[in-house]
């Protein structure tokens, strides 16, 4: 069964009086990975954000329907989104230091959420917040748990965010961004590292970037976003290696130079058959 089923999705904003998400559709069983791409702007994140229920101010979802884990999110009540959100769906985005407190330890605001949505005791919630520290792959993990973020690299602000989110282990993951602004050796990691959850834990990904390199690598479904509408959808390795709207190709041919081949999908028999050279006039 889906866990995640998007249908007709359309976000409308209502000091612009405009939709600024058209129709987007889509399904997520458990352990699969969907990715989005497009240009900033093409309503990625205001797409999570409706997947979420955190929707700015005067955006609502004016059309369509969103079904997580059984429920029509349309008739959610504020409290059962709380009650939804870490447990079943949570989510990463740019920037972890925004997210957290400056004035508080990273361990104590992890055991902070084990204790509001597991409703462990103290020392429980302590404990847990260790393991989790180690299970994003943060050395030390007791020395960690003491540390104030600004101690912290971006890198380990985002494992320890990453920790959080999954601290009362939800079923899907929503990262929007989330390696975007890390250098490359450690946006590669992290990338191993949400591979790793999803493998050992069966977590659901919606993996949102303006890197197709990054999307190449994660996800079994990839959605091609271009002012506020889907323009292509469909596996990974039919977007990758045979594109049909040209701003699709536009895209390729942009990640093209840094290496997006390396992350092509091993064994797939097209792989002698990457239009390079309907790439090479694009754009
Ligand atoms: N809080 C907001 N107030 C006003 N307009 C907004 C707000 N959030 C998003 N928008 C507008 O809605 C549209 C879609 O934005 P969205 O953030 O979903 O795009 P995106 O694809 O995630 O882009 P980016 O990669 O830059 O985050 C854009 O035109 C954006 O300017």
């Amino acid at each position: 069964m889906a866990l995640l089923r998007l249908r007709n999705v359309r976000v409308h904003d209502a000091v612009g009086d405009r939709d600024v998400v058209h129709s987007v559709s889509f399904e997520l069983a458990p352990g699969r990975v969907v990715g989005i791409v497009g240009e900033s702007g093409s309503g990625k994140t205001l797409t999570c954000r409706a997947v979420l229920g955190i929707l700015p101010e005067h955006f609502t979802v004016a059309g369509g329907s969103i079904e997580l884990a059984g429920r029509d999110t349309a008739t959610l009540t504020p409290r059962e989104w709380t009650d939804l959100r870490g447990s079943v769906v949570s989510a990463v985005f740019q920037d972890p230091a925004s997210y957290l407190n400056p004035s508080i330890r990273v361990g104590a605001q992890i055991a902070e959420v084990v204790r509001v949505k597991k409703g462990a005791g103290r020392r429980e919630a302590r404990r847990r917040a260790i393991e989790l520290l180690e299970a994003v792959r943060l050395r030390d993990p007791d020395v960690v748990y003491q540390q104030y973020p600004h101690e912290l690299s971006g890198g380990m602000l985002q494992r320890v965010l990453i920790a959080a989110a999954i601290a009362a282990d939800p079923q899907l993951l929503i990262a929007d961004e989330a390696t975007t602004a890390l250098d490359v050796t450690v946006q590669a990691e992290i990338l191993d590292l949400l591979t790793d959850l999803r493998e050992r834990t069966g977590l659901a990904l919606i993996v949102v970037s303006h890197d197709l390199a990054v999307v190449a690598q994660l996800c079994d479904e990839v959605l091609v976003m271009r002012a506020g509408e889907v323009v292509e959808q469909g596996t990974a390795a039919d977007i990758l290696y045979d594109p049909q709207h040209d701003y699709t190709r536009l895209l390729i041919a942009e990640h093209r130079q840094y290496g997006l081949n390396r992350f092509l999908l091993e064994d797939d028999p097209r792989d002698e058959l990457v239009p390079l050279k309907e790439l090479n006039h694009v754009g």
